[in-house]
């Protein structure tokens, strides 16, 4: 019954409506990742994560997240190795997340559904001269995804939750300043990485995703603290940002490869 309510709650989302499918998509995003059928690349590198706290820009809520946005004009929070033939800058990261704690996530782990998942938001600097350009490139982007799990408080988190009452509504922006986004990183390395899409229009297929094996864990509190934001701008009638997740994408001829064994 979940599923299926799960399902139908993912199409009437206002910003899928249109956007469920892609004509002629063979590498869309999210998927469900069959822990069986994902195959160990030895060759994959450790992924190699250098954030600069002092490019954290702002937070702001647009329409169907909201968003921490970094400054980058220049290599200072980069990513590099794990699958990856160059650098990569940090762009931003943001979340999707249910409306009740039985789902939220994107992607899922042998049909498991998270509460919630991060999305960090990387562009190659090598092959584009911006972000914008490089959403149109293959393998323009890179993604690493983290599951949020129902658990302990997490502090690091909580700084940032408590700028959201500030961006309550659609375009609302506050400034937030020195934030490390590695404090939201799992310490366990392993991932598994494929080739896919965004999950929001333009659903361009120029993401590398890195998704993370091991969740991290956030409170009850700080979850429900997601649901109080709205999709509305002020002056509108509210409508609460939650289920502003896409619904799972056909796998096609895709292997997922792990950097674990
Ligand atoms: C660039 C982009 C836009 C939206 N979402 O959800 C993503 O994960 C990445
Ligand atoms: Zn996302």
């Amino acid at each position: 019954a979940a599923c299926s309510s799960y399902r139908l709650r993912d199409a009437l989302h206002p910003l899928w409506q249109s956007e469920l499918t892609v004509s002629g998509g063979t590498r869309q995003s999210p998927i469900n990742i069959q822990w069986r059928d994902s195959v160990y690349d030895p060759h994959l590198k450790p992924l190699k994560i250098h954030y600069d706290p002092t490019t954290c820009l702002y937070v702001w809520n647009n329409g169907y997240s909201f968003q921490v946005e970094f400054d980058d004009s220049a290599d200072k929070s980069v990513i590099m190795g794990g699958p990856l033939e160059n650098h990569y800058r940090l762009k931003q990261f943001h979340f999707h997340w249910g409306a009740i704690n039985e789902w939220g996530s994107e992607h899922m782990v042998d049909s498991k559904v998270y509460p919630a998942e991060l999305h960090l938001v990387h562009w190659n600097p090598v092959t584009s001269t911006s972000f914008e350009e490089a959403i149109m490139e293959n393998n323009g982007l890179v993604v690493i995804g983290v599951f949020l799990k129902l658990g302990a408080h997490h502090a690091g988190l909580q700084k940032l939750v408590d700028a959201l009452p500030a961006v309550r509504h659609k375009d609302a922006i506050v400034e937030f300043d020195v934030f490390d986004p590695c404090c939201l990183m799992p310490s366990c390395p392993d991932y598994w990485t494929y080739d896919g899409s965004l999950t929001t229009p333009p659903l361009t297929e120029s993401v590398t995703w890195i998704i993370k094996k091991t969740p991290i864990e956030v409170d009850q509190n700080q979850l429900e603290e997601f649901r109080m934001l709205l999709f509305t701008s002020a002056g509108e009638e509210e409508k609460r940002m939650v289920d502003n997740f896409r619904p799972l994408q056909p796998l096609m001829n895709r292997t997922v490869r792990s950097s674990f064994r």
